[in-house]
């Protein structure tokens, strides 16, 4: 059931009658081993094993398949695997179609871990990685080798929030023959229609927006028809499989996402603009701001916005920000976002994480998730916190 409504998908989405069997929500099936009646059912279950068929575990059951193509529909590609996390998605994406000898562009701004993983496994498996600067647009085309096999996209980037223009850099890269993959796990699937800018592996951290409650890890990724039947057996090959209890909170957590996330940001926004005002404050780094670096990209690109942005600090040492951080009521510090709580991060050392851009600001980032509590509570939070800072 597809709807050019997100706010219906996610409502219909994944709920078909062979994998609800009536109920409205697809029970949690859980197994490793399937038995078979007869030498000739085992036979054609181990044909059709990748093509939601129960065969074994790995291969996913019921509720896998509900989960996979509730995703699938939302973001409207071919297929979705699943992994236990989103750092496994990207990784997982990414070795299912690089091999030694190849070459992998990366945004400079990307998520440290993804950044650690090509530095430190890639590397090592002979894979060269280059870094660009986020808002390159075509002229990435400078970059392009003839082994480079991968564009690997996040947008906006999850600290310092600049906006790629995705549709110019992958016209580029499919020019040239290589996969363009986008880390949308601020798009969350609702915010940013992937395929249509040119992307061909939509991956997520559905630990966040997805599953909503902070309380399931989980990563997914959407191919096109054209690498979906690599991405699927790759990441097969790679073991790479997840709890159907997990599923079905993410299931659970994907209902409320459009609601959800128009709260987000209704809150964010108001908050956003609270922030451009208070004197300690340099500038507001969300991509719905004039300020925010790709601000008309996302005019263009994307629907609307969630919880998740930052902003710079005229000035502050740490003592002062850790100050400001301590003693807050609602915005907790988290290694997390994309839940329904606030949450807040002082993020240093941004400087040492760039190898093709600069990072040069006066005073420390902060990055909030605005999560779905009263705006004034978190207002009053805040403010709270700057008389700490001051
Ligand atoms: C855009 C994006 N893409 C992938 C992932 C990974 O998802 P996972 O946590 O499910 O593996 C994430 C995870 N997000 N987590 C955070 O932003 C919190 N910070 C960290 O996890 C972290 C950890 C180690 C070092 C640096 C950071 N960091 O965000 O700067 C993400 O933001």
């Amino acid at each position: 059931m597809t709807s050019k409504h997100k706010a219906t998908t996610v409502v219909s989405a994944g709920r078909d009658p062979k994998w609800t069997k009536g109920v409205v929500n697809p029970p949690v099936m859980r197994g490793s081993t399937v038995v078979f009646e007869s030498v000739a059912q085992m036979k054609q279950a181990t044909g059709n094993r990748a093509n939601q068929t129960l065969f074994y575990g790995r291969r996913g059951t019921e509720t896998t398949f509900a989960f996979a193509d509730a995703m699938t529909q939302l973001e409207g590609g071919a297929g979705c695997a699943v992994y236990p996390c989103g750092t496994a998605a990207i990784s997982g994406a990414l070795l299912s179609f690089l091999k030694a000898g190849d070459h992998l562009l990366m945004v400079d701004t990307v998520y440290e871990p993804t950044r650690d993983f090509c530095d430190k496994m890639l590397a090592n498996l002979g894979i060269e990685t280059t870094y660009y600067d986020p808002m390159i647009g075509d002229n990435i085309e400078s970059l392009l080798q003839a082994n480079t096999k991968v564009v690997f996209t996040e947008s906006p980037g999850s600290i310092t929030m600049e906006v790629q223009d995705v549709p110019a850099i992958a016209e580029v890269a499919h020019r040239h023959g290589a996969i363009v993959m986008l880390d949308n796990t601020w798009g969350a699937g609702v915010l940013l229609d992937a395929f249509s800018l040119g992307v061909d592996i939509s991956i997520q951290a559905a630990t966040k927006y997805i599953v909503g409650h902070s309380d399931v890890m989980l990563g997914t990724a959407v191919a096109t028809k054209e690498f979906w039947p690599q991405l699927r057996e790759n990441s097969y090959l790679l073991g790479q499989c997840t709890s159907p209890d997990d599923l079905y909170l993410a299931l659970r957590g994907l209902r409320t996402l459009n609601v959800r996330m128009q709260q987000h940001q209704e809150n964010a926004l108001k908050l956003a603009n609270w922030l451009a005002e208070r004197p300690e404050v340099d500038h507001v780094r969300h991509p719905a701001f004039a300020s925010c670096p790709g601000h008309q990209v996302w005019q263009r690109d994307f629907s609307g916005s969630n919880g998740l942005f930052s902003f710079v600090l005229k000035q502050g040492h740490q003592q002062a920000t850790t100050a400001m951080l301590d003693g807050m009521q609602h915005f907790k510090m988290g290694y997390s976002w994309g839940g329904y709580e606030s949450l807040i991060l002082a993020v240093y050392g941004i400087e040492r994480l760039r190898t093709a851009t600069q990072w040069q600001t006066n005073g420390p980032l902060i990055r909030l998730h605005v999560g779905l509590e009263h705006v004034d509570d978190l207002i009053a939070d805040l403010e709270a916190g700057f008389e700490r800072f001051n």
